[in-house]
């Protein structure tokens, strides 16, 4: 493949220099072309809006969540998704409007769960029976009837990761369908006078490449409202649409699976002879990232003859823990000379103190040499999100380019903010 180059042949981002990027920031980096994501949220709007049936796209934040990137989203006039008090207090900080937030997770707070309700998020996917007692609770103090989903564990199988397949029978996730706790639920929900049950929600897992999963889990949770004998006003399909981390990834433009959803929707409500309800997608991963890639600078390497090249960079498993988690695969290119033809085959490690500390487990590389900038691309889901101080390695900044142009919109982290909260212990003086 070609990759973008400026004269200098440094890898360009929006016609960004990333040479220049990793002088002017330093590494590790995470840099996010802003235009790649609107584009993709546009393509996911253009599919609904085409259509003309009634929808929200709600971004899911766990897979970046800053105030920049609410801030985008925002712009860009869809919703977005909260999984913790985290979460909600960012997309609050960043100006998001509170009534286009919908709050997932499966043990949310009493204290979480009375932020939401007094800041009015629109939407609380209730997950599980507790939560149900609790925000009934907490909407009548406020005096507001709360807008609900209820959250379905619809014993559908992903064929994706383990770690990341959450609609299976065996899930933490949601009201089980098998077994009649998802219609008890529903009982219980739709005759509480502080909770108005607007429809259903399902998410089957994330990093899934094939339509049949989501179809399935569309026409499943349209049956069970049936079956129910009630009319939902809301069909929630979740998110994990796949991306492209590595030429083995095949995955479907989005427009696709959108069409799957509606296509099976669309079909239900009229067997049902229902108004069409209003489509949910919760689309994370697919959103930022294809959209970022990771900045490093190349440090030491070992060669072990015979068996393999190890190239380390001067980040790793605390900026992208994704391939010690899921052995997930992601492709990396010389920054330097991104055209240049490839000479050996390499392991990119990171720095950490860990055997697993591995970022890029096979790549073709040209010839590369201390102070070059190694780009892993595809990281823009899922890495600054689930960074860490492990080893007390500072986190990476987070640079956003647009039209050209650049801006920090996450800080580099500092020894100083290391040791900020800590204390010093004095008991045994
Ligand atoms: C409820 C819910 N919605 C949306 C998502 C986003 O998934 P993805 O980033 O794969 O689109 C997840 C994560 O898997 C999730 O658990
Ligand atoms: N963190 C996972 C995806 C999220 C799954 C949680 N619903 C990943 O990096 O792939």
């Amino acid at each position: 493949m070609s990759y973008p180059t400026n004269t200098n042949q440094h890898l360009t981002i929006e016609d960004v220099d990333t040479i220049e990027l990793a002088q002017k920031y330093g590494t590790p980096l995470y840099v996010y072309d802003v235009s790649h994501i609107r584009q993709t949220i546009r393509a996911f709007k253009q599919v609904f809006e085409q259509e003309k049936i009634p929808f929200v796209i709600s971004y899911a934040g766990k897979a970046f969540a800053t105030k920049a990137i609410y801030q985008v989203v925002a712009q860009e006039g869809i919703h977005a998704d909260v999984v913790s008090g985290g979460e909600l207090y960012t997309a609050l900080a960043a100006g998001f409007p509170a009534a286009h937030l919908s709050f997932n997770g499966n043990n949310k707070s009493y204290d979480e769960l009375t932020f939401a309700v007094k800041e009015g998020v629109g939407t609380i996917i209730v997950d599980n029976f507790l939560e149900l007692k609790l925000l009934s609770e907490i909407a009548e103090k406020n005096a507001i009837k709360q807008d609900i989903l209820l959250r379905i564990s619809p014993g559908i199988s992903a064929h994706t990761h383990e770690f990341i397949s959450t609609g299976q029978q065996d899930s933490k996730f949601g009201f089980d369908l098998i077994s009649g706790q998802a219609k008890e639920a529903f009982d219980i929900a739709i005759n509480d006078d502080h909770l108005n049950l607007r429809g259903l929600h399902a998410h089957i897992g994330s990093q899934i490449f094939d339509v049949t999963g989501f179809e399935q889990n569309a026409a499943l949770l349209a049956d069970t409202a049936n079956a129910w004998g009630w009319q939902p006003e809301v069909i929630n399909a979740g998110g994990g649409f796949g991306i492209k981390y590595t030429d083995e990834d095949k995955p479907l433009p989005e427009s696709e699976f959108a069409q799957a959803i509606i296509r099976v929707l669309k079909a239900k409500a009229a067997e049902y002879d229902w108004k069409m309800p209003e489509i949910w997608i919760e689309p994370g991963r697919s959103i930022v990232g294809p959209a970022g890639k990771t900045l490093y600078t190349i440090g030491s390497r070992k060669d072990i003859p015979d068996i393999r090249h190890y190239l380390a960079v001067d980040g790793g498993m605390g900026d992208n823990i994704r391939p010690a988690l899921y052995q997930a695969n992601y492709t990396a290119v010389l920054a330097n000379q991104p055209n240049a033809q490839t000479e050996e085959v390499v392991r990119v490690a990171g720095k950490y103190c860990e055997s697993g500390d591995v970022l890029v487990w096979q790549q073709a590389l040209p010839a590369t040499k201390p102070e070059d900038i190694l780009a892993v691309n595809a990281t823009g889901a899922y890495g600054y999100a689930m960074a860490s101080n492990y080893n007390r390695n500072p986190r990476p900044a987070v640079v956003f380019v647009e039209n050209g142009q650049h801006q920090l919109v996450v800080e580099r982290e500092t020894f100083e903010h290391l040791v900020s909260l800590d204390r010093d212990y004095t008991l045994g003086e």
